[in-house]
């Protein structure tokens, strides 16, 4: 496909998307009917409608309309373009400017947040609100933990560059690997299917880093999903005796086969039971710290969804306190910046809950590389 041909297929799946379709089923759909395009044109279509879902209203601002075409317009002067060819109508591209769309420019550009978050991004962030939620318009890099249970760092760096692949340590935590060149070949790679590397986002990697573990000790992850921060734990201190759960047993169907590729086990609980020392309550969150990788969640989320969010983050944490053992702990975490679903969730938590205490709270934003994601731990008397 010629880049023209591609953004008149961005301004398809756009329009799609801003009436309410979700961003990958709407690409998915365009797959399945442009069985004409290579892997190279569907790769190149996911970033621009990806691209401008980052960055909607100040791309809505400098196209001159909130619908696909507005968007690619504004994408085409952002990145400096020539409108002209692109909108030429001429091979499969989309059809020329408009003498109101050439004569179209924008004042002020928005700060791409929808509008009624902005006073609790305001109150979370405080004075870097505005350049975390410039970060969010940015793609997010890849980022890759090296499986301490398995190999070390300069082993895995050297197994990824036999492949091609290129990384870097984190001066953060030196097994976390940002991933430099051929981000798209790493789930392919050998390194990554022999267990010597998992696909995670620094900023949980950084809370992983900081929870209290010893040896031997039963850990319970009670929202494992796919078990990202189980196997995080289990590298760290391989002999953890670890539970993982989760209301969705499906969305674990994964965690079997990822533990063995890490060589750890895992037991999978229906109904948890007894006392763990550590129990991990990763919640279900508005994921508004990461907006840079789903960035049509961001547009979705609305107050109603938030709150019932926050309503559920306090069920699980009233659910999962009975089963942390005394002298034990809890850690809370999101990956969201919000305090509603982070601070003030875990002080109303303390306030109606005897017996816990907090240790230590963080909240990680792209600023430092990763995701926004937030940490509490808080320890069992
Ligand atoms: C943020 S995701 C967890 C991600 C996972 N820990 C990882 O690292 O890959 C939140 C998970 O909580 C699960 N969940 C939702 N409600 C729950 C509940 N009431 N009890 C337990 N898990 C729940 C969801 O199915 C989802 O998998």
């Amino acid at each position: 496909m010629t880049p023209a041909a591609r953004i008149a297929a961005a301004i398809g799946v756009l329009d799609e998307i801003l009436t309410g379709s979700p961003a990958e089923q709407a690409l998915l759909r365009w797959s399945r009917a442009s069985r004409f395009a290579g892997s190279g044109d569907r790769a190149a279509l996911r970033d621009l409608v990806f691209g401008a879902l980052r960055r909607r209203d100040s791309y809505a601002a400098l196209g001159g309309a909130l619908t696909g075409r507005g968007l690619m317009i504004g994408h085409a002067r952002a990145e400096d373009l020539p409108l002209d060819d692109i909108f030429s109508g001429q091979g499969h591209g989309p059809a020329p400017l408009t003498p109101a769309e050439t004569a179209h420019r924008a004042s002020d550009l928005p700060d791409d947040l929808p509008d009624w978050l902005r006073p609790d991004w305001q109150a979370a962030l405080g004075p870097l609100a505005a350049e975390v939620a410039a970060a969010m318009t940015d793609r997010a890099p890849v980022w890759l933990r090296v499986n301490l249970a398995r190999t070390d760092p300069p082993a895995a760096i050297a197994a990824l560059a036999a492949e091609g692949i290129g990384t870097e340590p984190s001066e953060l935590l030196p097994s976390a690997l940002r991933v430099t060149a051929n981000e798209r070949t790493v789930a392919r790679s050998a390194a990554y299917r022999d267990g010597l590397v998992e696909l995670q986002d620094l900023s949980p990697q950084l809370a992983c880093a900081r929870l209290p573990l010893s040896p031997r000790m039963s850990v319970l992850d009670f929202c494992a999903g796919g078990g990202g921060k189980t196997l995080a734990i289990g590298a760290r201190q391989p002999d953890a005796r670890l539970t993982a759960h989760d209301a969705s047993v499906a969305r674990m169907a994964d965690l079997p086969a990822r533990a063995a590729r890490a060589g750890l086990r895992v037991t999978v609980a229906d109904r948890p039971k007894g006392s763990f020392d550590l129990v991990v309550a990763d919640v279900p969150c508005s994921g508004s710290g990461t907006w840079r990788r789903t960035p049509d969640a961001k547009w979705r989320l609305d107050r109603r969804r938030l709150d019932d969010l926050v309503a559920l983050q306090a069920q699980i944490l009233d659910r999962v306190a009975p089963l942390v053992a005394q002298g034990g702990w809890l850690a809370y975490m999101t990956c969201s910046v919000l305090t509603a679903e982070n601070g003030r969730q875990v002080s109303d938590f303390l306030a109606r809950r005897q017996g816990f205490r907090l240790v230590e709270d963080r909240l990680w934003t792209p600023l430092s590389g990763g995701d926004g994601f937030f940490l509490a731990i808080l320890g069992r008397e």
